[in-house]
């Protein structure tokens, strides 16, 4: 198997579809899924290159292993479930701090999953937040859904992301291009990640091709004063 030139990560609160974002895309197909335990990847040939993209658990007890599937990752897709609120909190409190080790220049994307059940109870929630009152009068908010999560949240988080790794919004792609709403369950929006993710990949990789070597090493060829020119700031 050829070493992946690439690598992005999917990191997420348990339940929020990672796994099932992951299979609709490299299998064309909605299975059940098992909560994942560890993490696992795929390789998918995107033009002439390897881009390898992991699925973590997103439990509590496999948080600590987070940072290690970040490690030199190109991208890393912080994926959250639009009907809950919390799993979008999470993404910054718990999971952003993971991808630390994963590349300098590493792109982010904030994806929203399953819009195929906000769309049921959409009017409810959005009655409820005063944000649409467009339903006919007399309409009963009750609370069905738990609190949506609306595109502006996950634009704003997009932006606090920025700060966090101190990129200026301006050198960096725009929220609108790395905001995404998806439905693994239609597939709605799922190539069009993976795909946007692909694309820009590609120039880190002919970037850092033509910067030298990787930042891993082959021990087997391993020769300690040559090293010290990798890894370092361009
Ligand atoms: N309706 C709907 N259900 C979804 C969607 N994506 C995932 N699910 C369901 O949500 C549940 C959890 O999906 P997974 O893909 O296993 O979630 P995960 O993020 O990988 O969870 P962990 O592996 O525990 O971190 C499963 O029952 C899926 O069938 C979606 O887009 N729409
Ligand atoms: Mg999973």
């Amino acid at each position: 198997m050829r070493k992946p030139d690439g690598k992005i990560v999917l990191l997420g609160d348990m339940n929020v579809g990672k796994t099932s974002l992951l299979q609709r895309y490299m299998e064309r197909r909605f299975p059940d899924t098992v909560s994942t335990v560890g993490g696992a990847f795929y390789l998918k040939q995107w033009r002439s290159y390897n881009i390898s993209i992991w699925d973590t658990a997103g439990r509590e007890q496999f948080h600590g292993l987070g940072s290690m599937y970040c490690r030199g990752a190109a991208a890393v897709i912080l994926t959250y479930d639009v009907n809950h609120l919390q799993s979008l909190v999470e993404l910054e409190e718990r999971f952003l701090g993971l991808t630390d080790t994963a590349n300098a220049d590493c792109l982010f994307a904030i994806v929203g999953n399953k819009v195929d059940l906000r769309e049921e109870g959409a009017a409810e929630s959005q009655e409820e937040d005063g944000h649409s009152p467009g339903m006919a009068s007399g309409g009963c908010a009750s609370l069905k859904v738990p609190k949506q999560v609306r595109p502006e949240d996950a634009v704003a988080l997009y932006k606090k992301i920025l700060k966090y790794k101190m990129l200026d919004e301006k050198d960096a792609p725009a929220a609108e291009q790395m905001c995404f709403e998806t439905s693994a369950k239609t597939g709605h929006n799922v190539d069009l990640l993976f795909e946007t993710l692909f694309e820009m990949v590609v120039p880190m990789i002919l970037r850092q091709r033509s910067q030298g070597p990787a930042q891993t090493v082959d021990i087997t060829s391993y020769k300690p004063p040559g090293r010290t020119k990798a890894g370092c700031c361009a």
